[in-house]
């Protein structure tokens, strides 16, 4: 086996008889036994205390004596009905606590570890300990030791960033310092180590070669037996309130992302609970094929959302959010139409810190004059007119914010609704509904109004108080609309003075009436549903979100600089880990580098921190190569030493192509290749593509915005949609100077290159890109 400068490698069939390899193979098998027998004991607990439950459930009122007569009697019994349920609660715990012992040791039972340090604390006569380090910790009680030690633990970061020699380690409460003698990395599978290295301070390349040779998967791996020294700095770090990781395609930014989560959760443990983390995914698929992840890691799945997702739920029944996805697929189909370049022109307005800085002035202008109302009406009839409104909002104290004004005249207008409320009971229409009423409800208020003491005799009166009761009944259920309507500021006409504040702009007639024509449609263009958002949290208040105290937020060289201001806005205590790559911005309306720098601005220097990853693990040497070379980086992109066929580039006739592409997909099935896309540059050219390649390839399956999740096999899938996921081959469609040839189209073919992990064929017709390598 090839072995680097200083890694020592051992593996099952050359090292049988090696010392080394039996008394680490007699301590496997030691530690499985442990693990095989505390897994039976702790299903029998399991069960018993299971048991216990449903039966605690079952008799829980046979051991309560039910007493309300007195309060002495009242006091014992919810006494009684306390201690009862603490029982319960305290067996419910036990019982969680024991299933997540067993599922760590189920995790734990094949492989056991993955690593092992040793490590002599200066000082410390007792020599070198050794620490093995697995998914989760194993402790013994008979021996008093942790005979595998969860990768998250504070000494477990000694393997990730040290190899032998001077060493220190922090713990919450202090720096341990040391010398670590040894490093050694191990492959288990069954309880058999595979193999094993000696290791310097890069996790062995070994490992990593096997670990990436490996084919694509549908669900992301978690990383944790390779994680890089530079990837580890990432995942532990505490301090930073912003911390960017900037990285080539491949170089593990989402990965990396992935395991801080579950180091964070398993840091803060008891204080940070996986719903309080919320991970913003670039789509769908994307989303799916992160989801095993953190389970996978022991953990439970964090929030995980896309922008659109959220901006859907805000705008709820509102408008119809017209995703990032048709905006992307206008852009790059609709040069022809007319008004494209005055609609492309308003979507980078829209989503500029400038339109946002306009906003903040409509609004401040608001603060003295011009708020905009709608009328309250109540059955179809005006009943506080929006003019009366305004004089009310303008009479408040202009000192104070616009929504703080918005809730003191919330109050009023409350307080004049029931007023009307009162004259309304002695109109007509309420003696006609208190015909139709229900002669349940007569006799309902009956009793009520007896109960009450209310009825002297059936005299007049009581007819009077009777009718009162009914009417006011009535005409509260008509107001509760009203009022609730108020609670929700809908007499603030936001709408109006939005499309106000667009007529402002010195947009094109074409563009302008391309946004209105979709909002009197209901639906809400995607460059204008943040600035609406946040055009109406600025008049009404922000709907932050306090639980929230991680924001991860991937592939964001794709938000706005509005996006990110309007996140910062509504996460306002939260960390942030971003992370980017200015070399695969795809959207219009961001812009190469610049957003990542405009998210920092946003956060003090002194709590910001960027980190940068330089070494693409993704992809073979030969594409990494290659790819760099679209983008000019050769000198910033480190390839990781695994090697390939070179990328293959085609020049066919347009008659020719299909035959070539479904030739060149059966290759890459021979050469056992599983997964295996074709990829476009939008939605419509792979949907062509795909009914064209059809009949010749009939397991092609399509992907388009609405896939949630994609499986191994072949598949077409425009480039925005492949972000962030990887296949063992990609076979670029046609990569011809009249399909990439705008600064813009650089970032997309760049992406959809760098999406191969082991192959990559690019075909073109006529004359080749001019991003293509030399
Ligand atoms: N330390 C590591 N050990 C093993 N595999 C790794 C490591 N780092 C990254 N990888 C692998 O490299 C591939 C790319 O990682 P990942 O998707 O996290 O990169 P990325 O920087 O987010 O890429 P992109 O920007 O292209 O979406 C994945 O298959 C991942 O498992």
């Amino acid at each position: 086996m090839k072995s680097n400068s200083d890694e020592i490698i051992l593996d099952e069939q050359q090292n049988a008889s090696n010392t080394d390899w039996i008394k680490e193979q007699d301590r496997v098998e030691m530690v499985t036994k442990l693990l095989q027998r505390l897994i039976a004991e702790r299903v029998d607990e399991a069960g018993f205390i299971k048991e216990d439950i449903v039966a605690i459930r079952r008799h829980f009122w046979d051991d309560v004596t039910v007493n309300f007569e007195d309060a002495a009697e009242t006091a014992e019994t919810l006494a009684s009905m306390k201690q009862q349920a603490e029982v319960l609660s305290e067996r419910e715990r036990s019982h969680r606590h024991m299933e997540k012992q067993l599922k760590t040791y189920q995790r734990l039972v094949d492989s056991p570890y993955f690593g092992r340090v040793d490590f002599v604390e200066d000082g410390d006569p007792a020599g070198a300990e050794a620490i093995y380090l697995g998914v989760g910790s194993l402790y013994d009680e008979q021996s008093g030791e942790y005979l595998v030690y969860d990768w998250r633990a504070p000494i477990s970061s000694l393997y990730y960033d040290y190899g032998p020699g001077a060493v220190l380690y922090k713990t919450p409460e202090t720096t341990i310092q040391g010398e670590m003698t040894l490093k050694r990395q191990y492959i288990i599978q069954q309880s058999q180590i595979k193999s094993m290295f000696d290791a310097g301070v890069t996790i062995g390349d070994e490992m990593l070669q096997q670990v990436l040779g490996k084919n694509a998967s549908a669900k992301m791996k978690s990383i944790v037996a390779t994680i890089q020294q530079e990837q580890n700095k990432i995942i532990r770090n505490e301090q930073a309130r912003l911390l960017v990781v900037e990285g080539a395609a491949g170089s593990g930014k989402t990965s990396a992302a992935l395991q801080r989560a579950a180091y964070l959760l398993y840091r803060h443990r008891g204080h940070l609970a996986a719903d309080q983390i919320v991970f913003f995914s670039p789509n769908p698929i994307f989303n799916s094929y992160i989801a095993t992840v953190l389970p996978e890691l022991g953990e439970e799945n964090v929030e995980q959302t896309t922008y659109q997702q959220y901006l859907e739920h805000r705008f709820a029944r509102q408008y119809t959010v017209i995703d990032l996805f048709s905006q992307m697929e206008y852009a790059l189909t609709a040069h022809q139409e007319v008004g494209y370049d005055d609609i492309m022109e308003m979507v980078a307005y829209k989503s500029s810190y400038a339109f946002m800085q306009r906003i903040n002035d409509y609004v401040d202008d608001r603060s003295k004059q011009g708020m905009l109302f709608r009328a309250i009406k109540f059955r179809g009839e005006v009943i506080i007119s929006k003019e009366y409104i305004a004089e009310q909002f303008y009479a408040l104290d202009p000192t104070i914010s616009i929504a703080n004004r918005l809730k003191l005249l919330v109050t009023q207008l409350l307080k004049q609704i029931t007023q009307i409320a009162k004259e309304e009971r002695k109109k007509s229409w309420v003696d006609e509904e208190l015909e139709l009423l229900d002669p349940d409800e007569y006799s309902e208020a009956y009793e009520k109004l007896q109960n009450k003491g209310s009825y002297q005799s059936q005299s007049f009166d009581d007819f009077n108080s009777e009718r009162d009761y009914l009417a006011t009944r009535i005409v509260s259920r008509y107001f509760k609309k009203t009022r609730r309507l108020i609670k929700m500021l809908r007499f603030v006409h936001i709408d109006a003075m939005y499309r106000q504040l667009l007529q402002q702009c010195n947009f094109s007639d074409y563009a302008l009436q391309h946004t209105l024509t979709n909002m009197n449609q209901r639906m809400i263009p995607y460059e204008d549903a943040t600035a609406y958002l946040y055009f109406k949290e600025k008049l009404t208040g922000f709907h932050t979100n306090t639980l929230i105290k991680h924001v991860f937020i991937d592939e964001a060289q794709d938000y706005s600089v509005f996006q990110f201001h309007y996140l910062k806005r509504i996460f306002p205590n939260s960390k942030w880990t971003v992370l980017g790559d200015p070399n695969q911005t795809i959207y219009m309306h961001s812009h190469h580098h610049s957003e990542l720098d405009a998210l920092a601005s946003l956060f003090d220097e002194q709590h910001s921190e960027r980190i940068r990853l330089s070494k693409s693990y993704r992809s073979t040497h030969e594409i990494v190569t290659f790819t760099s070379k679209i983008i000019g980086a050769e000198q910033l992109v480190e390839p990781f030493d695994r090697h390939g066929p070179e990328p293959q580039i085609m020049q066919v006739e347009q008659g020719q192509l299909l035959d070539d592409i479904v030739r060149t997909v059966q290759q890459m099935q021979q050469a056992a290749h599983t997964s295996i896309a074709i990829i476009g540059k939008t939605a419509e050219e792979s949907k062509q593509l795909y009914e064209q390649l059809l009949p010749q390839l009939p397991s092609l399956t399509l992907i388009d915005k609405e896939t949630a999740s994609f499986d191994k096999g072949i598949a077409v899938i425009p480039v925005y949609l492949a972000k962030g996921v990887e296949f063992d081959t990609v076979i670029v469609h046609n990569a011809s100077a009249e399909y990439y040839s705008k600064e813009a189209d650089k970032w997309l073919f760049y992406t959809a290159c760098t999406r191969a992990m082991h192959e990559l064929s690019i075909f073109y017709t006529g004359t080749k890109t001019p991003f293509m390598p030399m």
